[in-house]
């Protein structure tokens, strides 16, 4: 077993598809979304509230602001999946080159890097997550079995002043490490 994909246990019974290339010679592996999920325009009327605020030095009303806070953090797509790997290897997670085109949707860390540390992380065993931002104007319905992003497997090096850097286990995603 070299590098592969496998279905977080608590799906077990959902039937999630593990992710697949679609054409002979694809990179990335599609990934599908686990659930149904809105992810609603950043362009809301609270964000404009807000814009409009700060624009005429306005007092920002704290409703408006935290209805905003809410819509600019990026989402947290579940995938099901949980991908292993061999040490010297990464995943990395793209966007599909056709979400922000046709619908505004961008990952806001730009890539997604899956360490292969992560796999069966006592904390969420390892599912894969894949940050949207919904840029369009409309609000996004995101099915359960969309496509949502792809990844794709590669190789990485070592720095000369590897081995003398303390290193933890890891034991989640997301800032699990630290500041
Ligand atoms: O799009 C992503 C990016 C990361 N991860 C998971 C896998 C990865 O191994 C872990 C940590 O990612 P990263 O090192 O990029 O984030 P961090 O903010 O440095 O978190 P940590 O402190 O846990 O390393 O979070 C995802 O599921 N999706
Ligand atoms: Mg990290």
């Amino acid at each position: 077993m070299k590098r592969g994909f496998e279905i977080v246990s608590k799906y077990n019974d959902q039937d999630l598809n593990v992710p697949y290339r679609t054409t002979n010679h694809a990179a990335g592996y599609d990934f599908e979304s686990a659930v149904d999920m809105v992810i609603p325009s950043i362009w809301k009327s609270n964000f404009l509230k807000v814009l409009w605020s700060i624009k005429h030095e306005k007092a920002v009303d704290s409703t408006a602001l935290e209805g905003a806070k809410k819509v600019l953090k990026p989402f947290l797509i579940p995938t099901g999946i949980k991908a292993y790997m061999q040490p010297d290897e990464v995943l990395i997670i793209a966007n599909r080159s056709s979400n922000p085109l046709k619908r505004g949707l961008v990952i806001p860390n730009g890539i997604g890097v899956i360490d292969s540390d992560y796999y069966n992380n006592s904390a969420n065993e390892g599912e894969i997550f894949v940050q949207i931002l919904n840029f369009g104007i409309s609000d996004i319905h995101i099915k359960k079995g969309e496509r949502i992003g792809q990844g794709i497997f590669m190789p990485f090096l070592i720095s000369d002043q590897d081995d003398d850097q303390k290193k933890q286990t890891r034991n989640g995603g997301f800032g699990s490490s630290g500041q």
